[in-house]
């Protein structure tokens, strides 16, 4: 999946993966994971989420990347915030207030721009990518976070009946990509009403990843 077809769906306002609201599995479950204020959340692939002001209204501290410019130009402006601009090698850094967003490509973010997590908030990220990138992309997020627990939302349907995104994550393929790292919690897994683009059944799957003691 290339930052053009990405961009290129941000430009034709072709983002039928916004939710005009709080996503109702992070406001059920995501406490659970960071009962504490203060904590430091990455939204990888963050596009101009509500989810990020309903984290920082629980008094968090966010870090977000994504590829659009005008995603986070939206998201700004919907937070009433004015963001100052620090360029960073291939990446745009736009911060203000208690919002850090890495405006660029997710594999040109490092531990060390990045910073320290205390937890990951995945929902519409690594079902954004097809199989090669997931691998690339949970190995990548988890060396920059050092493991950092995560709330995952996934969907899982046939996915011979629609060739693209959102892509179905089994279960089987959620523990090869993180076992090695993580314990797994399956939190839920409701059916999707109306399917995933029209393909039917489909179910919306919830994991809570925790960090295996070493
Ligand atoms: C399915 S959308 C989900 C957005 C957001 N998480 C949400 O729940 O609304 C995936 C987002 O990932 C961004 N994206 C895709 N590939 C990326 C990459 N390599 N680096 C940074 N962002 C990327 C896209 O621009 C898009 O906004």
């Amino acid at each position: 999946m290339s930052a053009n077809y990405w961009l290129k769906r941000w430009k034709d306002d072709d983002i039928g993966f916004h939710e005009n609201n709080v996503n109702p599995y992070l406001d059920r479950y995501f406490t659970n994971l960071v009962p504490s204020i203060d904590s430091r959340i990455f939204v990888p692939l963050c596009g101009k989420t509500k989810d990020i002001a309903w984290l920082l209204n629980k008094g968090m501290h966010v870090v977000g990347v994504e590829l659009s410019v005008s995603a986070i130009k939206a998201l700004f402006i919907d937070l009433g915030l004015a963001p100052t601009l620090t360029q960073y090698g291939q990446l745009t850094q736009y911060c203000a207030g208690n919002v850090t967003i890495w405006v660029g490509d997710i594999f040109a973010l490092t531990t060390e721009l990045l910073g320290s997590v205390d937890a990951i908030y995945d929902r519409g990220a690594l079902v954004a990518l097809p199989f090669k990138l997931r691998k690339k992309y949970t190995a990548h997020i988890t060396n920059i976070t050092k493991s950092a627990p995560q709330l995952l939302i996934c969907c899982v349907y046939d996915q011979s009946k629609h060739d693209g995104t959102p892509y179905s994550v089994s279960a089987q393929e959620v523990f090869d990509h993180y076992h090695r790292i993580y314990s797994l919690k399956l939190i839920t897994c409701d059916a999707i009403t109306n399917g995933v683009k029209g393909v039917k059944p489909a179910n919306a799957v919830v994991w809570l990843l925790s960090r295996k003691n070493c």
